[in-house]
C-alpha cells in the first residue's frame, strides 16, 4: 500500500503538454481543460489542504491523488484505501487500527491506515461509500489530528493529509441525508473536478499512442501503427467508461491486431462488429478450426459486456482454451488466434501457461 515519491520524468518542452511518471505509468494531459486543471492540481499540491476529487470512474481520480501526494512536500507514504470494499464492521478497524482482543478474531494489535499513512497522504476512495457512524468518527479524528484504535483509549497523534475521491454528487448524497454535511465541508476544503474523457477529447489520442506504446513494451512486441479508419473511431466514441475503458480496449486491440496494424474492426467499441477468425482475411492459409473460431467469436460478444475483471478472465479463458485445442503448440495457437508468437508467449506467460524461463526457446525452435 505504501509507495515511494515519484519522479518526473519527462516534461515536454511545450507548455500545452505534459506527461508525468506515475510509477511505471504516466499522466497523460494534453487537452487545454486537463492542462488548466494540472495547474490547479499542482497548486493545491503544494498547500496542505484536504482534497475532494470528483468525477466519473475511470477518469483517474486515483493517479491524481498519486500526483498530488508526488508533488506535494511530504515524504511519508501514499496509503489508498477503498472505502466501499470494506463491511460496515470492518471499516473502523481498517482505518484506525485496534489492539489485542478488540474483537472476535483481533489476536494482535494492528495500526490502521491513518497510522500507515504517517507524514504522508491518506487516499480514500469512493469515500461516499462510508457508513454514517463512521463519518462522524472520521470527521473527529480531521478535526483533533489524532485516532484511537478500537479497544483502546489512548490517542494516537497523526500527521496526515487526506484525499478523498467520489464518484457520486456528494452535495445530492448530503441532501438525501447519507453524508454529513460537516464531514463535506472539511473534505471539500480544495476540490477538483476530474471532466469525463468526452469532455476533453484532446486527450484522446495522446492516451491511445500513449496505452500503444506501453503495452507493446510490456508485451514485448514491435509497435503497431493504427489505421486513419480506427482513428476516427477511437476520436469519435464517446468513452462511456472514461480513461479506464479506453485502456482496455487499446490493450485488447495490440492482442488482436495483425501484419502491425491496428484496424477499425480490432476495436472491442460497442456497437461495432468485432472481426473475428472467419471475418478477418488471412495472412495464411488456416487450418480448418471450426471449433476454436466459434470460442473465439463467442467469448468476443461477451466482451461488450465486460468489466476490467471480467475482461482479464475471459482473455485467460480464450488463451487456455486455444492453447488446449492446439495441443500446446504455439505456432499453431497463434497462427488460429489471428496474433503474433511474440503476443502469443507473453499472454501465455502472464497466465501461467508456460512457465517464463528460457527453456521454451528450445521448444520454439522445434515449432512447439
Ligand atoms: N491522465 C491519464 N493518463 C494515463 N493514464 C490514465 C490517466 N487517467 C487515468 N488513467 C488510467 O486509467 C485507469 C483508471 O484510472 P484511475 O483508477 O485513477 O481512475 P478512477 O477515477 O480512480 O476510477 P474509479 O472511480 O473507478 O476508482 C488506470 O489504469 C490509470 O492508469
Amino acid at each position: 500500500m505504501t509507495s515511494t515519491p515519484y519522479a518526473r520524468l519527462l516534461t515536454l518542452p511545450n507548455a500545452e503538454q505534459a506527461a508525468l511518471t506515475i510509477r511505471a505509468k504516466a499522466l497523460i494531459f494534453h487537452d487545454a481543460k486537463s492542462l488548466a486543471l494540472l495547474r490547479q492540481v499542482e497548486r493545491i499540491a503544494c498547500s496542505d489542504a484536504n482534497v475532494l476529487i470528483m468525477g466519473e470512474s475511470g477518469t483517474g481520480k486515483e493517479l491524481v491523488a498519486r500526483h498530488i501526494h508526488a508533488e506535494s512536500e511530504r515524504r511519508g507514504p501514499f496509503v489508498a484505501v477503498n472505502c466501499g470494499a470494506f463491511s460496515d464492521n470492518l471499516i473502523e478497524a481498517e482505518l484506525f487500527g485496534h489492539e489485542a482482543g478488540a474483537f472476535t478474531g483481533a489476536q494482535q494489535a494492528r495500526a490502521g491506515w491513518f497510522e500507515a499513512a504517517q507524514g504522508g497522504t491518506l487516499f480514500l476512495d469512493e469515500v461516499g461509500d462510508l457508513p454514517l457512524a463512521m463519518q462522524v468518527k472520521l470527521l473527529r479524528v480531521l478535526q483533533e489530528r489524532q485516532v484511537v484504535r478500537l479497544g483502546s483509549r489512548r490517542p494516537i497523534p497523526v500527521d496526515v493529509r487526506l484525499v478523498a475521491a467520489t464518484n457520486v454528487h456528494l452535495e445530492q448524497a448530503v441532501q438525501a441525508g447519507r453524508f454529513r454535511l460537516d464531514l463535506y465541508y472539511r473534505l471539500n476544503v480544495a476540490p477538483v473536478l476530474l471532466p469525463p474523457l468526452r469532455e476533453r477529447t484532446g486527450d484522446i489520442l495522446p492516451l491511445v499512442h500513449y496505452f500503444i506504446d506501453y503495452y507493446s513494451q510490456r508485451m514485448d512486441s514491435d509497435r503497431p501503427r493504427l489505421s486513419d479508419e480506427a482513428t476516427q473511431m477511437l476520436r469519435a466514441y464517446a468513452w462511456p467508461g472514461n480513461i479506464r475503458e479506453l485502456e482496455n480496449v487499446v490493450h485488447f486491440a495490440l492482442i488482436v491486431c495483425q501484419h502491425g496494424r491496428i484496424e477499425a474492426g480490432d476495436l472491442r467499441l460497442p456497437g461495432l462488429p468485432l472481426q473475428t477468425a472467419e471475418s478477418r482475411p488471412p495472412a495464411t492459409t488456416p487450418e480448418p478450426c471450426d471449433g476454436l473460431a466459434a470460442i473465439r467469436s463467442g467469448l468476443y460478444r461477451l466482451l461488450d459486456l465486460d468489466t476490467p475483471h471480467v475482461y482479464e478472465r475471459i482473455e485467460e479463458l480464450l488463451f487456455t482454451a486455444a492453447f488446449a485445442y492446439c495441443q500446446e503448440n504455439q505456432v499453431r495457437t497463434a497462427r488460429q488466434l489471428g496474433i503474433s508468437r511474440n503476443i502469443l508467449r507473453t499472454q501465455l506467460k502472464r497466465f501461467g501457461l508456460i512457465r517464463d524461463t528460457g527453456l521454451e526457446a528450445a521448444g520454439e525452435a522445434a515449432g512447439t
